[in-house]
């Protein structure tokens, strides 16, 4: 049994089924992030988890000790559980030393040299303990917010949205700097976030949420290699989603014939393509003879956005792809992110590489069985 672990629990608030039976199993010492839209749960997981709501039925469990089974449960204040919340919420009118020392007894003698100890531990200069919340800036605060949380020691952290309120630069370092803290400490942690590239960065393992179920469970490079469904593909990064026919490991799709992993043939299959696999050399002058494998794309649109611009791209009806029949499906529209001086002009034909193999998406119906098999 893992150590921290949910059995089928299922949470309601009138009409709504907030939580829709999720079992999820987290090891001791490791990091989940827990990510989905808007409304699909999240915090209430999170707050069953802490203590702060019950669930109407399920069980949870952590380190072998049953903390919640249908609506009896143990109080929040007995599960040793750390949380730290999107805004840090310290305590305004407490110093920073008595900010972190909150939970710790007043009259233990080591509780000073503890509240130094969770200094240094989240690298905050000890001159800070003095001052007062609303004199540190946004990242301290949530480094002063993570130490409190740590300070008596937790079984389990839990961090909802806490990188948030930050700017994108001071973002990422205090995400790396707490990962960092954490993973060196041991300590079991739940993050609970909108953002997909923060969820892939710090977990090892990943949960995501719609409509109170959780969709897949696994390790980062699992579920954005190899997503369960279209929801799954496109929340945790841009993905190019379409109709292909099956054969012999490969697929024929609207942007060619694409190698496929070993998964189960089911034709015809939505396959997904990350846009880092496809590569574009400009079509003309055309440098070799066209064979029939070829594909090619119009740029119709580019979009400046700095280190990353988006071009879009339309497929042209090439030797492959007119072999299709009829219209030509909808998917054949699609962007791609590239360095600006890689971007080229609108009306610039280019020839896509597909590298590495597409993957199936088990759970996908696909929308067309209007391709022709492989030959
Ligand atoms: N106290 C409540 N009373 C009624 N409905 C609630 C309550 N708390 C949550 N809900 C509903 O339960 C569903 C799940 O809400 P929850 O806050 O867990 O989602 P979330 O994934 O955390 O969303 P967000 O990312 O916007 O914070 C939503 O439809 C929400 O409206």
């Amino acid at each position: 049994m893992s150590f921290l672990t949910l059995q089928a629990i299922r949470k309601r608030y009138g009409a709504t089924m907030a939580l829709d039976g999720i079992d999820l199993g987290v090891e001791r010492g490791s990091r989940t992030a827990i990510v989905g839209p808007s409304g699909s749960g999240k915090t209430t997981l999170l707050r069953i988890i802490a203590g702060s709501d019950t669930p109407d039925s399920g069980r949870l469990m952590l380190g072998g000790e049953t903390l919640a089974d249908g609506a009896s449960s143990v109080p929040a204040y007995r599960r040793g559980i750390g949380i730290v919340a999107q805004d840090g919420a310290l305590f305004p009118h407490l110093s920073i030393a008595e900010n972190i020392g909150f939970g710790l007894p007043r009259r233990d003698s080591g509780r000073d040299a503890r509240i130094r100890e969770l200094m240094a531990m989240v690298e905050l200069d000890p001159a800070l303990l003095r001052r007062r919340p609303d004199q540190l800036s946004g990242g301290q605060q949530q480094r002063v917010a993570l130490a409190r949380a740590l300070a008596p020691r937790p079984r389990l952290v839990l961090l909802d949205e806490p990188f948030s309120a930050l700017d994108t630069a001071l973002r990422a370092s205090t995400r790396k700097a707490v990962s960092d803290l954490l993973s060196a400490a041991g300590v079991t942690t739940i993050l609970v976030t909108h953002d997909q590239a923060e969820a892939l960065s710090f977990a090892d393992q990943v949960a995501v949420m719609r409509q109170g179920k959780l969709l897949q469970v696994g390790s980062p490079r699992e579920l954005y290699l190899r997503p369960s469904d279209p929801m799954v593909a496109s929340f945790l990064g841009d993905a190019i989603i379409i109709p292909a026919e099956m054969a012999d490991g490969w697929a024929r799709c609207a942007l060619g014939i694409v190698r496929v992993g070993d998964q189960q043939p089911v034709s015809p299959a939505m396959i997904m393509l990350r846009p880092e696999q496809i590569g574009l050399m400009p079509a003309e002058p055309l440098t070799q003879p066209a064979t029939e494998q070829d594909v090619f794309a119009r740029v119709v649109e580019t979009d400046f956005g700095g280190a990353l611009c988006t071009i879009t791209l339309e497929v042209e009806r090439g030797a492959s792809t007119a072999k299709i029949p009829g219209e030509a499906p909808a998917t054949t529209r699609f962007s791609l992110p590239r360095a600006p001086m890689e971007t080229p002009e609108p009306g610039t034909l280019m020839r896509l590489i597909i590298n590495g193999p597409g993957h199936i998406l088990p759970n996908a119906v696909a929308t067309t069985s209007s391709l022709p098999p492989i030959r």
